[in-house]
């Protein structure tokens, strides 16, 4: 059993919106790590996050992607930062992983100040989305097998994108 398709990304880039669309319009199951660490953990990231600290997250994420990757034969949207483990990068090599990108100011209007996004929620948002940008494109582009730039489409045109990606 393997997901049809594996969706990374930055925080905003769209990873649960249309990971969910691709699925029922593909008639696939959806699942989202992010859901599964909540529901694991019993406590919302940003929980996590400040109560345990972000290598507590990190090492509970490869955890919940490797089990994901085995269990799961939909579409599995990964959370922001799964790609900065190097061994869920080694993980990935044998899926089809979609990157979905999105550009800083596009990126930061989409997450908006939500204190769900533990790591955006900072003093310079703008400054925190570039630096995390910059330093994750290379992983993001090491997993990837398909990319889409999502900037200037809605969510059904990145699904449609995904899917033409996939058949060519
Ligand atoms: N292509 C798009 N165009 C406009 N808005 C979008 C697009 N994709 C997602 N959004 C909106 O951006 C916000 C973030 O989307 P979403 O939660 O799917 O991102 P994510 O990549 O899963 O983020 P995270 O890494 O934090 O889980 C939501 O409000 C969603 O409706
Ligand atoms: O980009 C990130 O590092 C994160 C993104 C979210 O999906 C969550 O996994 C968490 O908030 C961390
Ligand atoms: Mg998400």
């Amino acid at each position: 059993m393997s997901p049809k398709f594996v969706v990374v990304g930055p925080p905003g880039a769209g990873k649960t919106t249309v990971s969910e669309l691709l699925a029922k319009q593909l008639n696939l199951a959806f699942r989202d790590v992010d859901a599964d660490i909540v529901e694991t953990a019993g406590k919302p990231i940003a929980d996590i996050f400040t109560g345990d600290g972000e290598p507590v997250f990190r090492a509970m994420e490869e955890e919940a992607v490797a089990k994901a990757l085995e269990e799961h034969d939909g579409v599995l949207a990964l959370g922001g930062g799964a790609v900065l483990s190097a061994v869920t990068r080694e993980r990935l090599k044998k899926h089809t992983v979609v990157f979905l990108n999105v550009g800083m100011a596009e990126g930061v209007r989409r997450t908006g100040l939500s204190s769900a996004r533990p790591l955006l929620s900072g003093v310079n948002p703008r400054a925190t989305f570039k630096a995390l940008l910059d330093a994750r494109l290379p992983l993001y582009r090491e997993v990837a097998t398909i990319e889409v730039l999502t900037d200037a489409l809605d969510p059904e045109q990145v699904a449609e994108a995904v899917i033409k990606g996939a058949s060519e």
